[in-house]
């Protein structure tokens, strides 16, 4: 535990812990006290296992099971259910609530909720669920107040209205948001302002998660409260005591071949969140990494610029401005470290077959499996646990000491703060921290990994290059912050996967001593494009104004080159003008790049600076320079037909347009 957190961690932590009672002066003592990979690709070869991939219905080339039905009322009829427990998540946090919702209602009330996929069923047939069964929407927005890719054509149908009457539907929502965002968890109120106008009954008020307060768990607990009063207040639903039930049946089969197991290609199943989306996605390919290099490497900050190769896809196509979802896999240490403290590292290549005991409930997992690859490249296992995970956990343990603990980190909400989220404490760290002589945790069954481990979910970079000067090899910049707490250091995982295949690729090291094994991947990346709404104006004689931070100058630089391409071959260009936050000086990423346009280019391109945290310059951020500027930028938008850009976090976003805004005002 020291190597983890380190001597003056676990002083604080006895800080922390040593404030109450004996029970928790147990735990301390007792928790103090205590690849041989192989290299073969399957993508090729037909699928033996190919009936039993996945349940998900909705591939569109085929590799999965079709759906018996899309019509919600005949699937919950069909498997006895009692209501349903709709999701719309782009990043796996409401999905991963939803799944816990039903299995807590289940484990307290006995009651059966399918989980559902709003996109896996025909919108209309919401209409056909009868009153004796409910719905529960648990819904995050996105973009500029958008919904989910998963979410958006039943959001677009519910707000077009139409003739329809939902007047049989109880209901129950949730929406995750962040309120630093213009439209605060609009998804989640256009869905029951809609739900209302076509006749629906709202069971509770609904419910809502502010990411911006770091509260998202705390307020889905707190909602969940909620619900599960109005269930006994109100639908008089009674409460039994907690019995566990496993939603997966997990078989280790030496028998299968070992070849044939998916070793960490993102099967297309799993990207069918994307490919059926409202936005344009292309199949996730296995791209060549033609060059990599750090921009910048500082202690606490490192910026990486990647070019990809998508000349041998000729049906991947981007457009300057489009997104690339990345594919990440987790850190071989963490991964090692879950199957030591499982007791799985004799069995880490065992073929495993996985179903779900409830025929009705979607596997996000391809079949067959190894643990090793089950923990590497389709399980979250890098992300905080959660409280509600800490107090499941807590039933499997073997001592009452480490029972009491775990109860008391997930019921604590400030000892959780401290201890867990703000260090990046993730499941494999848990297990570890509350391994002892007496507490082997012998008894978690491992569906329990699979119930409270999210489904890996790509990251998205903007694209840095412009899709007119190269069209068959885009760019990403990177940007990796890293957090050192003690000799603990943690950072975004895909970002820490990226630097990790930089710096493999500088060393030209591919050994075990890595904390990625990308030995499978040699130099290419899992990733696809994804439309985006970012674009440049279709006349390139109109002016841009664009706004940035940091990593923000991904788009922008794809924007520049492509407007002086034009300007190159004669085409009238508008003016840009950039204004680009960093840090200080060594911060300015892409200098020489941006300085030489500028020198060739001095009439169309103008760069500002604001360097927030400079020693030798007054300290200035975008939004300073943004309002020094701001009447030129109101004469280039309103009568030139400027389009203004903003490129950087939301309130940064917010502060910029307010303060343009003001300028707009007095012009007016
Ligand atoms: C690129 C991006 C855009 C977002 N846009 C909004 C928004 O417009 N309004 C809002 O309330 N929250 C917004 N959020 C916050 C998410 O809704 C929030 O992080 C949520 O917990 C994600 O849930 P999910 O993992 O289920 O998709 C945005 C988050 C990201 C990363």
């Amino acid at each position: 535990m020291s190597k983890l957190l380190g001597t003056s961690h676990l002083a604080a932590l006895d800080t922390i812990l040593f404030q109450t009672q004996i029970d928790d002066i147990i735990f301390i003592l007792y928790a103090i006290v205590s690849y041989g990979l192989y290299h073969r690709y399957i993508k090729e070869k037909p699928d033996p296992y190919h009936h039993i991939w996945f349940d998900r219905p909705q591939s569109i080339d085929g590799n999965c099971k079709i759906a018996e039905s899309r019509n919600i009322s005949t699937k919950l009829d069909e498997n006895n259910k009692d209501g349903v427990i709709f999701w719309g998540s782009q990043s796996g946090t409401a999905e991963t609530f939803a799944t816990r919702l039903a299995r807590d209602c289940r484990s307290r009330f006995g009651l059966e909720m399918l989980v559902a996929d709003l996109s896996d069923y025909d919108p209309e047939s919401i209409g056909d669920v009868p009153t004796s069964k409910f719905a529960i929407f648990i819904v995050s927005t996105y973009g500029e107040g958008d919904p989910s890719d998963n979410a958006a054509q039943f959001i677009s149908w519910l707000a077009s209205n139409g003739p329809i009457s939902l007047s049989n539907l109880r209901y129950a929502a949730f929406g995750l948001g962040n309120s630093k965002y213009q439209f605060y968890n609009r998804v989640v109120d256009v869905l029951t302002q809609s739900l209302d106008t076509v006749g629906a009954t709202m069971m509770l008020p609904v419910g809502k998660a502010d990411d911006a307060q770091g509260a998202t768990e705390d307020d889905f607990i707190a909602w969940k409260t909620t619900l599960f009063t109005h269930f006994v207040e109100t639908l008089g639903y009674g409460e039994r005591p907690y019995v566990y039930e496993p939603a997966w049946k997990i078989v280790e089969d030496p028998s299968l071949d070992i070849i044939d197991l998916h070793t960490g290609d993102p099967v297309e199943c799993r990207s069918d969140r994307f490919t059926k989306s409202a936005v344009p996605t292309s199949t996730i390919q296995r791209l060549p990494i033609k060059s990599i290099h750090r921009l910048l490497s500082t202690e606490s900050r490192n910026f990486i610029h990647m070019e990809i190769d998508i000349g041998d896809y000729p049906e991947m196509k981007y457009r300057t401005g489009d997104h690339l979802a990345v594919w990440p896999s987790n850190p071989k240490p963490e991964v090692d470290r879950l199957l030591k403290v499982l007791h799985l590292e004799g069995s880490r290549h065992t073929p495993l077959l996985i179903s779900a005991v409830e025929p009705s409930t979607q596997t996000k997992i391809p079949n067959p499996v190894s643990w090793e690859s089950l923990f590497r490249s389709y399980l979250e296992i890098c992300a905080p646990v959660s409280r509600e995970t800490l107090i499941s956990l807590s039933r499997f343990a073997e001592c009452l000491s480490v029972r009491a603990g775990l109860e008391k980190l997930g019921a604590d909400v400030q000892l959780y703060q401290e201890f867990c989220a703000n260090r990046h404490i993730n499941l494999g760290r848990v297990l570890e921290y509350f391994t002892t002589e007496f507490n082997t945790w012998s008894k978690l069954p491992q569906s329990f990994l699979l119930e409270s481990l999210a489904g890996l979910a790509p990251r998205y970079y903007s694209i840095s290059s412009s899709s007119i000067v190269s069209p068959k090899r885009l760019s990403i910049t990177v940007a990796i912050d890293t957090i050192s707490i003690g000799n603990l250091t943690t950072g975004g995982l895909n970002t820490s996967y990226i630097s990790a295949m930089c710096t493999q690729s500088l060393s030209q090291s591919h050994d075990d001593e890595s904390e990625f094994t990308l030995v499978d991947q040699g130099t290419k990346l899992y990733a696809q494009v994804r439309a985006s709404k970012f674009r440049l104006p279709v006349l390139a004689k109109h002016p841009i104004i664009m706004v940035c931070a940091g990593s923000g100058i991904a788009p922008f630089r794809g924007f520049i080159a492509e407007r002086i391409r034009l300007a190159q071959i004669g085409r009238e260009v508008g003016k840009m003008m950039l204004l680009f936050g960093c840090r200080n000086d060594e911060d300015y990423i892409y200098r020489e790049e941006f300085e030489t346009m500028h020198k060739e280019n001095p009439s169309i391109l103008e760069i500002i600076l604001a360097y927030s945290r400079s020693n030798v310059s007054p300290k200035r951020y975008v939004q300073d320079q943004a309002a020094e500027r701001k009447d030129e930028i109101a004469r280039l938008m309103t009568e030139d037909g400027g389009y203004l850009y903003i490129c950087g976090s939301a309130s940064m976003a917010r502060d910029v347009t307010s303060r343009i805004g003001d300028s707009h005002k007095e012009n007016t």
